[in-house]
């Protein structure tokens, strides 16, 4: 095989709960990821020397920092392979949302880098690796739908219905950082069991603190829920609504406000990153 192309899809966070401050800075969280079924998408054209290029439909992602330059150099580390590749990346998903596109990069590089370079590590391995760049990339290495604890990298799969959402980024960028650093997060929030799931309201700890510190966040919800029950994902900006099918998503989207950007998606429980791995076999 000398080139494939892979999906790097978008994920939401249904609910967020903070349950605590880690010794180590971090916090612990237990988080309910909704793999969706839109995304960026990845080719990897396999090179016989060991460089590595990156080109991207945005120059600004064309960088050393990228996650997946990071992804494709940490593998080649670990693995001592001989092979490079050259990389596209089709960034379509909103930046620095709560989307975890970054990090969905990283994890389809992993995925398909093993592939193309025939290292055959386990998934776990992968995961391991992916942790290294960032939190959320075990979730899209292993590719379902999960209850998450830890830092998100402690997944369990979970069966979701299969829900079409309106997804909304309003024009402002929330840092991570600064929520988790700030004095009135909600970080005590008792923990839940699996089995709990379905028990309670799905809420977000951070979306508060966000629609306090970040005015454009709270008029895009007020905006939102006039159609369709709704809530921001990881720390924001973006927020979503799961509607009763496409046409009333449709005309949701037709209204939208003219500073924020917005897509349909369709909840799935698999990643369609291992459906389009399996037709390269
Ligand atoms: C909280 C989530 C939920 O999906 O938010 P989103 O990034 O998706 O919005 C993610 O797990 C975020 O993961 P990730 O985006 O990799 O976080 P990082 O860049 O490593 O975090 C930036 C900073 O936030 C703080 N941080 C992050 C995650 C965490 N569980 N506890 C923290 O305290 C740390 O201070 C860290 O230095
Ligand atoms: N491949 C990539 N795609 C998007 N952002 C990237 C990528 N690599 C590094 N980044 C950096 O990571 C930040 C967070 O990106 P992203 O994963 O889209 O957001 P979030 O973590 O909020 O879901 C961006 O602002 C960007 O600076």
């Amino acid at each position: 095989m000398n080139a494939l192309t892979l999906p790097a899809v978008a994920k939401l966070n249904l609910f967020l709960h903070v349950t605590g401050r880690r010794p180590d800075g971090y916090h612990n969280l237990q988080t309910l990821f909704q793999l969706l079924d839109v995304g960026d998408a990845l080719t990897f054209t396999l090179r016989h020397d060991n460089h590595i290029t990156l080109d991207c439909n945005n120059s600004e992602l064309i960088n050393e920092q990228n996650l997946v330059l990071r992804a494709a150099r940490l593998l080649q580390q670990y693995s001592n392979s001989t092979f490079g590749c050259d990389i596209y990346l089709d960034k379509r998903l909103p930046m620095g949302g709560g989307l975890g596109g970054g990090s969905s990069d990283a994890a389809t590089t992993l995925l398909g880098l093993n592939k193309l370079w025939q290292l055959n590590l386990t998934v776990d391995t992968l995961a391991e690796l992916g942790l290294q760049l960032g939190a959320d990339v075990p979730l899209f290495v292993r590719g379902f739908t999960a209850f998450a604890e830890g830092i998100g990298e402690k997944l369990q799969p979970v069966n979701l219905a299969e829900k079409v959402y309106l997804v909304v980024t309003p024009a402002c960028h929330v840092s991570t950082a600064e929520i988790f650093q700030h004095p009135d997060l909600i970080r005590n929030s008792p923990p839940i069991s699996i089995k709990q799931l379905h028990q309670s309201p799905w809420r977000n700890d951070c979306q508060p603190l966000v629609e306090r510190l970040y005015p454009n966040v709270a008029i895009t919800l007020q905006w939102l829920v006039e159609y369709a029950p709704c809530q921001m994902t990881g720390t924001g900006a973006s927020v979503f609504a799961a509607f009763p099918d496409q046409t009333s998503a449709q005309h949701a989207l037709t209204q939208l406000p003219a500073n924020c950007q917005g897509f349909i998606a369709r909840g799935v429980n698999q990643s369609p990153v291992w459906a389009a791995l399996a037709d390269t076999e």
